[in-house]
């Protein structure tokens, strides 16, 4: 059975901000759903919050059939979610092995990746870091500090993953090599959530996509529906937007 998470009524408020204003969004298991809106919409909020970096100040959030607010980020680890971070942040003086090593022993839970990808050079491999496994994390360049974030999820052995940008700044071909890292993982049975501000990758990689806005949530269906929908064209992604 493939993971399902689902946030109900959710708010968020920073002071007198609602973040996120009574968000109900089911993702059922086994799909790539993308999350997009424009800056300050409250995508990473929705992130931080699922993951336990965040506790809303009403709502709840699911993962299956438990309740997961108010847990820490490593308890919901521990229970099958991981995430990356838009921005990476890794010691520099420690190595991508290393780096990798860390979930291993906090989180120990199974991968859901072929048999022979569940250590810590095999992971390094699955996301491309082979030539850089004995590299010290500051000498990285962006691309591989974006495959570390995944790999470094992925040690968590997660049944669900939520990607926060994972491809900003990437030239066209790195980002097309990090696409198929998240189709290889979405193929062994992940749930994905992406948060992505490039819509002919939503189109592309997306089984569905959630709009936020304003706090909000906006629309939220097939890619082509969703990126077509007058509201959403006007809110964020503008009148004259071709894919
Ligand atoms: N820690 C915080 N303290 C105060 N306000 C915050 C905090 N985090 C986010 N906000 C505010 O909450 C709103 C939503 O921010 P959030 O970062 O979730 O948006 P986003 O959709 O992820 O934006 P972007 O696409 O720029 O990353 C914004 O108005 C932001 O300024």
């Amino acid at each position: 059975m493939k993971a399902n998470l689902s946030v109900e009524n959710v708010t968020v408020a920073f002071g007198g901000l609602k973040a996120l204003n009574n968000v109900s969004i089911a993702f059922p298991g086994g799909q790539i759903t993308g999350l997009i809106g424009p800056n300050g919409s409250g995508k990473s909020t929705m992130i931080n919050t699922i993951s336990g970096q965040l506790t809303p100040s009403a709502g709840s959030v699911r993962l299956g059939a438990q309740e997961i607010n108010g847990l820490r980020s490593d308890q919901i680890a521990v229970m099958g979610l991981a995430r990356t971070y838009q921005i990476p942040r890794v010691p520099p003086q420690l190595t991508v092995q290393e780096v990798i090593s860390v979930p291993f022993s906090y989180v120990r839970r199974k991968s859901h990746l072929a048999p022979g990808i569940g250590d810590e050079r095999s992971i390094a491999e699955f996301c491309g870091l082979s030539p850089v496994v004995m590299r010290r994390c500051g000498d990285l360049s962006i691309t591989d500090l974006r495959r570390l974030e995944i790999a470094r999820a992925l040690a968590c052995g997660p049944d669900v993953l939520l990607l926060d940008e994972v491809m900003a700044g990437l030239s066209h071909e790195d980002a097309h090599a990090v696409i198929e890292i998240v189709r290889r993982i979405h193929a062994a049975g992940v749930t994905v959530v992406i948060v992505e501000h490039v819509m002919s990758i939503i189109a592309n990689l997306c089984d569905r996509v959630v709009v936020l806005n304003q706090g909000e949530l906006l629309a939220d269906g097939k890619p082509k529906d969703v990126l077509s929908a007058p509201s959403v064209r006007e809110a964020y992604l503008g009148k004259g937007f071709k894919l």
